[in-house]
């Protein structure tokens, strides 16, 4: 089996924000440099992920996930490390967020899809899937601006699936629509995956990782708490979550 994902030693950090009034009002350069540092979002982050396979990752609030799928996309880069995605990667991180209120479902298939890297062609050949798959037949001609969050979620994951890619990157997206709808995906992601798609998903939903995913990390302040098989991930991160209820200092430690 051959990598579709590899990072090594990646490390990330954002640009300093202002902090409280007095930086603000005087200014950065004024203000006492020494109380503020720049945290690390990501701190040495090693992993592979093969091809043909799901990659769950799971981590609290603020520990990194996110940032991870923003490396990974390439819309940020690491400060250190390198990151190599071998294929063709698209996102769903925020279904129909490329998309325009004022025109209509079919043509935001045609503007997301150009986003999304596909040539005129290719969106010709898959529209009629792609409309068929979302199942707003009826709503196709409306404005997006009439449609509801869970129809712009239909439209936006349904041409996502029909673009030829190599990698899923996935966020928080795993229930889309109604019951039926996210039956649906939950089989596109599996078909994906046997015809040797690589998956990578942030999720909280640990019932939808366990079932889809094989291996994956869980992230605690910047770093990888533990790394290996899907199960025992989500079992040493249930742990950490009932430890953290119990004593949140304790995971906070290096
Ligand atoms: N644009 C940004 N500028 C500065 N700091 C940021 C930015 N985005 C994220 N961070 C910080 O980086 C850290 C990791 O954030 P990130 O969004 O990756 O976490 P997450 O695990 O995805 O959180 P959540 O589960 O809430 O979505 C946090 O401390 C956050 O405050």
């Amino acid at each position: 089996m051959s990598s579709a994902v590899q990072c090594d030693g990646v490390w990330k950090r954002y640009g300093r924000q202002p902090r409280g009034i007095k930086e603000l009002l005087v200014g950065r350069h004024k203000a006492d440099d020494s109380r503020y540092s720049r945290e690390w979002a990501l701190r040495d982050i090693n992993f592979a992920v093969e091809r043909g396979s799901a990659f769950g990752i799971v981590g609290h609030n603020g520990t990194g996930k996110s940032t991870l799928l923003s490396l990974l996309l390439g819309t940020i880069p690491p400060d250190r490390g390198n990151i190599r995605m071998h294929g063709r990667v698209a996102s769903m991180l925020e279904l129909g967020a490329g998309f325009h209120p004022e025109l209509t479902g079919r043509e935001n298939i045609f503007l997301y899809g150009s986003i999304l890297g596909m040539s005129l062609t290719e969106i010709r050949n898959n529209l009629d899937k792609i409309i068929g798959f979302s199942e707003l037949d009826g709503a196709i001609d409306n404005q997006i601006r009439t449609y509801s969050s869970g129809m712009i979620a239909r439209l936006g994951f349904s041409t996502i699936a029909h673009t030829p890619v190599d990698i899923l990157l996935i966020d928080e997206v795993l229930a889309v629509g109604d019951s039926h709808f996210q039956e649906k995906c939950g089989q596109y992601l599996q078909d994906f995956k046997a015809r040797q798609g690589t998956l990578v998903i942030v999720s909280h939903d640990m019932e939808a990782l366990a079932e889809m995913c094989d291996s994956g990390i869980c992230l605690n302040m910047g770093h990888v708490l533990v790394q290996g098989s899907i199960s025992n991930v989500l079992s040493e991160y249930e742990a950490v979550m009932t430890m953290s209820r119990r004593e949140p200092k304790q995971i906070c430690k290096e």
